[in-house]
């Protein structure tokens, strides 16, 4: 390294000693050519001078021989005159010769003197003549002068522009002698810091000699040393990325502090709401503290957590039964409900000791229990159409049960109310009953009875509401689709708040979810608040806001709700159609919460183009709208454990991995001639939205790069569905490509598990779980930067993005270039980096897409509205 810097210092003294060498001889160079043309400056200065002089000269003789001509002419008259007399004295002479004998003399004498004058007249125009031819020649040689002038004029000009170029010049050269001389000064400065170095070099030199002896003498010690090396290699890469991540998370914490600053200085009463809900939670944790306190002194009031929610749920369903069929009170139900809440051993206790026995003993057994502890919970109940795994049509289905799990885990108490649907999974629901009651509803002017169902998914509770309605709402093969859906739904939203007045259920929360249980909203504040089920905020997630249900106006009066009141711009009337009504913007205006499933999203449908005419409605209400990001089910999303897998597997043995991709080539009659070819799958609802034709695209794309291609979907649009039959029929026998246009839940794991890249090209996603499933099964995703796949997959040649968040390929603009752009770097990577995508595959497994972060998100938004209503309601009743 110092015999490097040596060197260079070297090279640029060289190179600077030969620049102030140029510069000197081009100085002087430049200064004689000065010296010339001032020469040559001077002379013609001179020779402009005589010229004048000469021209002044010429203008004195063209003067003089003007003169000279007058004098010529007249001369010549007067010798013409002469000449006449004297012939016409001759003649006379010659006649009159007698007469003028006697004048003879005097006259010759006359003649004589005039003959004389003539020929010196004579002989001085001669002289003027010769004169005048010099001065002609003169003349002559003074319009060539003239000419000359001219050319010494305009070469002084020429020669003034260059002696200012050179002048110019000469400032520059001389700048640049004043650059050298601070350079020499620098050259001077390097070469004390090369001593230096040269110096620093010799010891480093010295110590590398002995540092070589050292390494020869102990080979050992060497490898230590590179062993030590690479793990300090490795510590560097660790701590650059961890600290990218820190800035990363720096930048995050500054913007939710500006976002935070932001909402304080927009709403100070937010801001008093939250100090009081901190102080209320302080409460709660003192509380909370002295009980566990107690609670250790008591053996028997432990919580129990090793009795599975299952448990917890079936206990629930079978109180809130008792309830329903007046076998306890209210206040009874409520203590016992909290002790099943706080998980109590006593509540267990006696639920064992009553098994053998009757009903009625069971009853006085569990209304022994007198105690109870404060709950630590809030009481969350979801009213929903779709609910994973038994009543699933999409995301919604996941979302509902992933969320409803995760804040189970939490403490709370999370029950669900769903639509008993005539094709549900019945097999996945524990514990089916229905309850000896009748919970009545209000439906088109009259009330009609309801059957209440009660089992367990997933371990939760759930209601089921059969009406006992002649439409035969649930009882139609299908869930959605229905030409009277509106009528179904808002039927279901009803009766679904029937239920929990007349159950006596007191939530703090009541969460519904897409236009279908969107009527909850309207109806809980125009109806059921003043019916007395008034302790619960509501929560209203929009999951798509493409779809939203609008009917006209007229419709809504079924389910009760008041149509004049309603239909207004400012409630449920529809942005576009002023005759219709919209019950999702009917509960973005009736929610205390309203959210989306992803941050991105809730930006895009706060735009005209993104909100499909709600746009100004969620800006308007913007104050309690937020995207958050939805979570996966890590527990049925789990490669480790699926059981619908020929094989499990996980991130530290991949080896299943590819059997499964074995084995779903088999069973779908793929070719297995090459385990390496890459596996590119679909599992989608075949939509719009979902880029239809992009899908249909990257098949034959995937074909061109040598790929293979399995689709798993189907279409709700009936031309969209032949189309790809028609495809699907095309590849019916091909070795690469298949294309099942089917809902198959078990089939469309072996999918995520078997491929290695996963493609969703959609125009616009709100969230989208797919690309998370994907990655937890080790397929890379492939996806249009928009909403939910936005924040979720980032480039792996993202160099803005820090590396630990790189997942996957994206791309932005919906076309086929854009498909390819992206595709055609996965096979690159997949094809040519087989290591580096084998870490992809491992990072993209271990990324963590659980629900916890999400839940903890809509934890926070829970508490904090019902901290607010607490302090509405406590100021209220003047405390
Ligand atoms: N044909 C199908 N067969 C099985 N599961 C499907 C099918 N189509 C979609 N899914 C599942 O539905 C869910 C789709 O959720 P998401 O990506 O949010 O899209 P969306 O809710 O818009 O349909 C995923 O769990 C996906 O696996």
């Amino acid at each position: 390294m110092c015999m490097l810097d040596t060197l260079l210092l070297n090279k640029a003294r060289v190179f600077a000693l030969d620049d102030l060498e140029r510069i000197f001889h081009e100085k002087d160079k430049l200064q004689g050519e000065i010296n010339v043309l001032e020469m040559r400056l001077a002379e013609n200065d001179a020779k402009m001078k005589v010229a004048a002089q000469e021209k002044i000269r010429v203008e004195l003789l063209e003067a003089q021989l003007e003169k000279l001509r007058n004098e010529l002419a007249q001369r010549g008259a007067t010798e013409r005159s002469v000449f006449d007399l004297y012939e016409s004295q001759n003649n006379v002479f010659n006649k009159e010769a007698p007469l003028l004998q006697n004048n003879t003399l005097l006259q010759n004498s006359s003649v004589h003197s005039l003959s004389e004058e003539l020929s010196l007249l004579r002989s001085e125009n001669m002289s003027l003549k010769n004169d005048i031819e010099a001065l002609r020649e003169e003349l002559s040689n003074v319009k060539n002068t003239d000419e000359r002038v001219a050319i010494l004029v305009k070469q002084h000009s020429l020669m003034k522009s260059s002696l200012q170029d050179l002048e110019s010049k000469l400032i520059a050269s001389e700048e640049d002698v004043s650059k050298l001389s601070s350079l020499k000064v620098e050259c001077k400065d390097l070469w004390e810091k090369v001593d230096t170095l040269q110096a620093l070099l010799d010891k480093a030199t010295k110590r590398a000699d002995q540092a070589i002896l050292v390494l020869q003498q102990n080979q050992d010690l060497r490898k230590k040393v590179d062993k030590l090396e690479k793990s300090l290699e490795e510590a560097v890469v660790y701590k650059l990325s961890s600290e990218k991540l820190q800035q990363y998370n720096e930048l995050m914490q500054q913007k939710m502090k500006l976002l935070e600053e932001h909402l304080q200085r927009s709403d100070e009463e937010i801001h008093s709401y939250v100090r009081l809900y901190q102080d209320s939670v302080q409460e709660f944790q003192d509380t909370l503290k002295s009980l566990k306190e107690e609670s250790k002194k008591r053996a028997l009031d432990e919580p129990i957590d090793d009795m599975p929610w299952e448990f917890w749920s079936h206990l629930l369903l079978i109180i809130d039964g008792w309830l329903l069929e007046k076998k306890i009170s209210t206040d009874d139900a409520k203590l016992l409900r909290e002790m099943v809440w706080k998980r109590d051993g006593r509540i267990c206790e006696a639920y064992m000791e009553s098994r053998e026995k009757n009903e009625r003993e069971a009853v006085s057994r569990f209304l022994k229990l007198t105690s109870s502890p404060k709950s630590s919970g809030l009481s969350i109940i979801h009213i929903a159409a779709e609910m994973a795994p038994v009543a699933k049509v999409g995301g919604l289905g996941d979302v509902v049960t992933g969320l409803c799990k995760a804040l189970q885990k939490r403490g709370h108490l999370v029950e669900i109310v769903l639509p008993k649907y005539d094709c549900m999974q019945y097999d996945r629901i524990h514990n089916l009953r229905a309850l000896d009651v009748v919970v009545e509803s209000y439906f088109d002017g009259k009330l009609y009875k309801n059957k209440i169902w009660v089992g367990t998914v997933e371990g939760l509770p759930v209601y089921f509401i059969e009406p006992q309605h002649p439409e035969k709402f649930f009882w139609r093969g299908q869930f959605y689709g229905e030409h009277d859906d509106f009528r179904r739904f808002s039927f279901f939203s009803r009766a679904a708040l029937e239920l929990l007045l007349q159950s006596g259920k007191k939530p703090d929360i009541i969460h519904c979810h897409d236009w279908q249980t969107a009527f909850v909203a309207p109806l809980y504040w125009d109806l059921y608040a003043p019916k007395g089920l008034n302790s619960a905020r509501i929560c209203f997630t929009c999951h798509n806001f493409e779809y939203q249900g609008t009917a006209p106006a007229s419709e809504l009066a079924s389910c009760g709700l008041d149509v004049h009141q309603l239909n207004r711009p400012d409630r449920m009337q529809d942005n576009s159609a002023h005759d219709r009504v919209n019950p999702v913007k009917g509960a973005v205006v009736f929610s205390n919460i309203v959210t989306t499933v992803s941050p991105t999203y809730a930006q895009e449908v706060r735009t005209a183009e993104g909100g499909k005419g709600l746009h100004s409605t969620l800006s308007f209400h913007s104050k309690k709208f937020v995207g958050i990001l939805n979570g996966i089910d890590t527990d049925a999303w789990n490669p480790a454990t699926d059981t619908s897998l020929k094989v499990q597997y996980n991130v530290n043995d991949l080896q299943g991995k590819t059997e499964n991709k074995i084995a779903l080539r088999k069973f779908l009659g793929l070719s297995n001639a090459d385990v390496r070819q890459p596996m590119v799958g679909c599992i989608t609802r075949l939509v719009p939205q979902k880029g239809v034709h992009l899908i249909r695209h990257a098949i034959y794309r995937t074909l061109e790069l040598g790929g293979q291609f399995v689709l798993l979907g189907s279409s709700p649009v009936a031309h969209i569905q032949r189309e790809f039959e028609g495809i699907a029929n095309h590849f019916e026998s091909h070795h690469h490509i298949r294309l099942i246009l089917k809902y198959d839940e078990s089939l469309s794991h072996s999918i995520f598990a078997a491929s290695d890249i996963f493609i969703i090209p959609s125009i616009f996603e709100p969230c989208g779980l797919t690309q998370m499933i994907a990655m937890r099964y080790g397929s890379i995703p492939i996806v249009r930067k928009t909403g939910g796949l936005n924040d979720s997959v980032f480039d792996v040649d993202d160099d803005t993005v820090p590396p630990q968040f790189r997942n996957g390929f994206t791309f932005s603009t919906p076309d086929e270039h854009g498909v390819n752009s992206a595709l055609d770097r996965a096979f690159n990577y997949y094809r040519n980096n087989t290591e580096v995508w084998q870490q992809l595959v491992q990072k993209d497994m271990n990324m963590d897409f659980s629900w916890e972060l999400s839940t903890s998100q809509y934890e926070e938004l829970y508490l904090k509205s019902v901290a607010r209503a607490r302090v509405a309601a406590n100021r209220a009743q003047g405390l």
